[in-house]
């Protein structure tokens, strides 16, 4: 199944000493559609998470040129992938029969950078095409501290919480089945709104990247699955000038909405 939530549930052979060490000092508590989390600088994750997140916060190395993708899981991670990906990368790769957007998912063209980390301190970004785009669920707090000093970009959405929560539902219920039976939905519910859920609290999430949008607008950037619905193409406009590679012709924007659409 092709999500940024598929690393959540590796397993603890990925885990180094110093990682089980963490772990053994955190709250944790039984989850929802996970066994057990973790919580760690405010937010829970699993172990394999947790794992990714150490890697990522010691050894990722912004470039000022970077582009990441900001998100909760279910909040329009994988539509904001095809968009940005599409986007930046247009003179490259022209919207046409043979764009990698209609030969490969989005998820495994941007980069999860926590998810990738997961496994290998060793990841090696530097093969992606320039500017690099990656994606993260991690809270703005939680960054690797590269990403805040240097000058590279946040891209941030937020969808409506009742809509991330009933996406979630659904998506668990197919993805980890055993973990949901004991776990009806009004439990569910209640989790989700104290915050207990994978990357939660999800309010936390949404107002620290919303204030940073405020205090820094050149540096991160706040946009809505919902004005994204709405008004897709003009969205886009403002995400490209954002960028710095603004579009000309409103032609390739209509373009590039299209591909990215569920239609394509
Ligand atoms: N192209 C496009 N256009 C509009 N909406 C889209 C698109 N692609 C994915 N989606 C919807 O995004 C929801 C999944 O969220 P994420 O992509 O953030 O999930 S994940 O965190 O990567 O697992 C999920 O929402 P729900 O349908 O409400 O579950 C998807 O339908």
């Amino acid at each position: 199944m092709a999500s940024s939530y598929v690393p959540v549930y590796l397993g603890d052979e990925i885990l180094t000493q110093e990682t089980r060490d963490l772990l053994s000092s955190l709250p944790s508590e039984k989850g929802w559609l996970v066994s057990q989390m973790y919580q760690y600088e405010g937010s829970w994750h699993t172990k394999a998470m947790l794992q990714g997140i150490v890697n990522c916060q010691k050894h990722f190395e912004a470039n000022d040129s970077d582009i990441i993708l900001a998100t909760i899981p279910k909040s329009g991670t994988t539509w904001l992938k095809a968009l940005l990906f599409a986007l930046i990368h247009r003179n490259k790769f022209p919207v046409c029969g043979n764009h990698p957007l209609l030969a490969t998912n989005p998820h495994p063209l941007v980069p999860y950078l926590e998810g990738d980390y997961c496994v290998s301190p060793d990841v090696n970004f530097f093969k992606l095409p320039s500017p690099r785009l990656m994606q993260t669920h991690l809270s703005h707090h939680s960054l690797p501290v590269s990403i805040k000093s240097s000058s590279c970009k946040i891209v941030y959405c937020c969808r409506n919480p009742k809509d991330v929560f009933v996406s979630l539902w659904h998506f668990g219920k197919k993805l980890a089945p055993e973990e949901t039976t004991d776990y009806p939905i009004e439990k569910a519910v209640e989790a989700f709104c104290n915050g207990k859920f994978i990357g939660g609290p999800f309010w936390d999430h949404v107002l620290e990247y919303w204030y940073a949008s405020l205090e820094n607008p050149n540096k991160v950037f706040f946009v809505t699955y919902e004005g994204l619905k709405k008004h897709t193409g003009d969205m886009v406009k403002r995400m490209a000038e954002f960028l710095g590679c603004g579009f000309t012709e409103e032609e390739e924007v209509s373009k590039i909405v299209k591909l990215c659409s569920f239609e394509s």
